[in-house]
């Protein structure tokens, strides 16, 4: 038996051309567990509404965060990769939920490697249906197709874990030496409110009510809310923040449903029509800085600001390729191939 490990990170379009960022949009929003309406109705929205204006803009968009390497999503990707895989001894590839490379391509590039025990880590600290759940589930079926002889284990959601909370907590730290700010806001990507209560597994614990994400329940789990107070809490306890100058958002929303709240943009200009003048910003649901932490937050949540009054607007970097980022992973491998070793 062989080990590899399959990063899986979301994906970019191929370029900023219009016409890749559809192809893109498209592969990413007709995924049911992205857009969790039925076929047609899902079909209508992306293919007849969404897919007609939304790409020109994003496109646009990704034009100005681009890279002359590429995604920055995809680069930094690449880079953590590298820096994990000359660690470990267990070869280590990348894939993409949406785009390339793909989460067969990079199935393959371990099967050809002689791999068919596969550790799985979606690169993502809170667990979601549109996020770790569709690449367990696509890789699953790609499993069954594709790679029968295959063994799948993956790394569950590590928001709350020692080793993570203690990188992005020390992430923080440095981005913030010798920065004054009054504020530490903490900016997750947002989810329609139905996706959390799809997501309970005891089908009554989550009511999005303020109380239910603080009550200690299984339905946690997979509780996206949950886990990103619990992020919070774990890195103001780390960073010993005082109460009353961090506090947690939601970014990024799409469409009319209602999403988590309270929203990032509205967030920003509330602080800085009340008076903020420094503030810092966090996005601890993204490992790698991409087009929501580079263009959303740092151009637009910036712009927001100014405009409500505020000065100073600090953005602190993703963890990406950071070397305690790579090593606490490059120890969860091993950690892990020392385990299935044991057990076979
Ligand atoms: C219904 C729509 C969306 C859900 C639900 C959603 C959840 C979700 N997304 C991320 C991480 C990323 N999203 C990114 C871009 C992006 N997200 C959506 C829509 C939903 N996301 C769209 C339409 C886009 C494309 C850009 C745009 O048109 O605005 C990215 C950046 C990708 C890049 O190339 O840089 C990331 C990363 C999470 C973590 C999440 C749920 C928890
Ligand atoms: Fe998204
Ligand atoms: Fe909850």
């Amino acid at each position: 038996m062989a080990k590899g490990v399959l990063l899986v990170n979301l994906g970019s379009p191929d370029s900023t051309n219009p016409k890749d960022v559809k192809r893109y949009l498209g592969e990413f929003l007709m995924d049911e567990r992205v857009i969790d309406v039925p076929k047609a109705f899902r079909t209508f929205l992306v293919k007849g509404i969404i897919l007609n204006t939304r790409p020109k803009k994003s496109a646009a968009a990704y034009k100005k965060i681009w890279w002359d390497e590429g995604s920055p999503l995809i680069v930094l990707t690449e880079r953590l990769r590298d820096k994990v895989d000359a660690l470990t001894s267990i070869p280590t590839v990348i894939a993409m939920r949406y785009g390339k490379p793909s989460i067969k391509q990079g199935l393959q590039k371990l099967h050809d490697k002689g791999v068919d025990e596969v550790l799985i880590v979606p690169l993502y600290p809170q667990f979601a249906m549109a996020t770790t759940e569709t690449i367990l589930v696509l890789a699953e079926e790609l499993r069954k197709e594709h790679f029968p002889q295959m063994s799948f284990t993956s790394v569950p959601a590590f928001y709350n874990h020692p080793d993570y909370v203690r990188v992005l907590s020390e992430s923080i730290k440095e981005s913030l030496e010798g920065v004054d700010y009054e504020h530490l806001l903490f900016s997750y990507h947002g989810v329609p409110e139905r996706h959390i209560r799809k997501s309970d597994i005891t089908k009554s614990h989550c009511k999005i009510d303020g109380q239910c994400c603080q009550t200690a329940s299984k339905a946690h789990q997979y509780c996206y809310r949950h886990q990103c107070y619990e992020t919070t809490k774990q890195v103001a306890e780390y960073l010993s923040l005082e109460e009353g100058t961090f506090s947690t958002s939601f970014q990024s929303r799409l469409g009319v449903d209602p999403w988590l709240q309270p929203y990032t943009d509205r967030t920003i200009d509330k602080m800085g029509k009340q008076g903020t003048k420094k503030m810092a910003i966090v996005t601890p649901a993204f490992v790698s800085d991409c087009l929501e932490t580079l263009e959303e937050i740092a151009m637009e949540g910036e712009e927001i600001f100014h405009e409500a009054g505020g000065k100073d607007f600090h953005v602190i970097p993703c963890i990406n390729d950071r070397d305690d980022w790579v090593k606490t992973l490059a120890r969860w491998i091993d950690q892990w191939a020392v385990v299935e070793t044991e057990m076979a």
